[in-house]
């Protein structure tokens, strides 16, 4: 369970945002949309702990991240939120096996190479272990992409734009896994994107708007 309340921040005077109250519960998932510049990837690292909040408080299962320490949130997110990042961010000098032991290890986890193999063979990857990333095709690495936010079966998964390089049939598979893996892990998931194919895909969406952002009167 995932929620948010009051939330704001600023990077400077004209970038400030107020963004709506999020609730989202175990098993389930929301759609964020908004144009180009309106605050959608603030908003995700926000929830992500990745930037501090002006105002508001930010509960991931019963813990306010807003409250924990730079060092305890690292933690904390590392245990607890899986981040599908518009571009993989793989080890290169490290096999695909190695690139999700080394998710397990900074995220002080044992290694659990079942595990490892159980989330590759979900995603169609299986034969991909022992692959460096650069051996994997675009849509290959987005499903990589998903195995890396997903391997330590986080409380929430985040999605920044995953299928905006996917072409339509990528683009509805990279959808259905992470949906799937989102009721295997009993998780949250928050997607945020422009990718207005997506909309038909979720049955709760919101959308940011000039609303959420403040505007400072001349
Ligand atoms: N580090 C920063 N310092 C100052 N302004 C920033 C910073 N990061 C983002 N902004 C500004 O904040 C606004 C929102 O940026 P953000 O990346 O959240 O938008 P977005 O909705 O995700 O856009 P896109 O869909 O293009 O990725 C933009 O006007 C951007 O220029």
């Amino acid at each position: 369970m995932i929620t948010t309340r009051s939330v704001s921040f600023e990077y400077n005077e004209n970038n400030q945002f107020e963004f709506p109250d999020l609730s989202v519960s175990e098993g389930s998932e929301l759609l964020i949309l908004g144009e180009s510049g309106i605050g959608k990837t603030t908003f995700l690292h926000l929830i992500a702990g990745l930037l501090k909040p002006k105002t508001g408080n930010i509960k991931i299962g019963e813990t306010d991240i807003s409250k924990l320490t730079g060092r305890q949130l690292d933690i904390f997110r590392g245990a607890n939120v899986g981040i599908v990042f518009q571009r993989p961010h793989f080890i290169q000098a490290l096999t695909l096996e190695e690139n999700l032991g080394m998710i397990q290890y900074l995220a002080q986890k044992p290694h659990d190479s079942y595990q490892i193999k159980k989330v590759l063979d979900d995603l169609g990857l299986l034969g991909k272990l022992k692959s460096y990333p650069r051996q994997l095709s675009q849509g290959e690495q987005q499903r990589a992409a998903i195995a890396l936010a997903v391997i330590n079966r986080p409380k929430l998964i985040l999605a920044d734009e995953p299928t905006a390089a996917l072409d339509d049939k990528n683009c509805q598979r990279v959808v259905a896994l992470l949906k799937d893996q989102t009721k295997k892990s009993k998780s949250s998931l928050i997607i945020i994107t422009h990718d207005q194919r997506l909309k038909s895909a979720f049955t709760v969406s919101i959308t940011l708007s000039e609303q959420n952002k403040v505007v400072i009167p001349i």
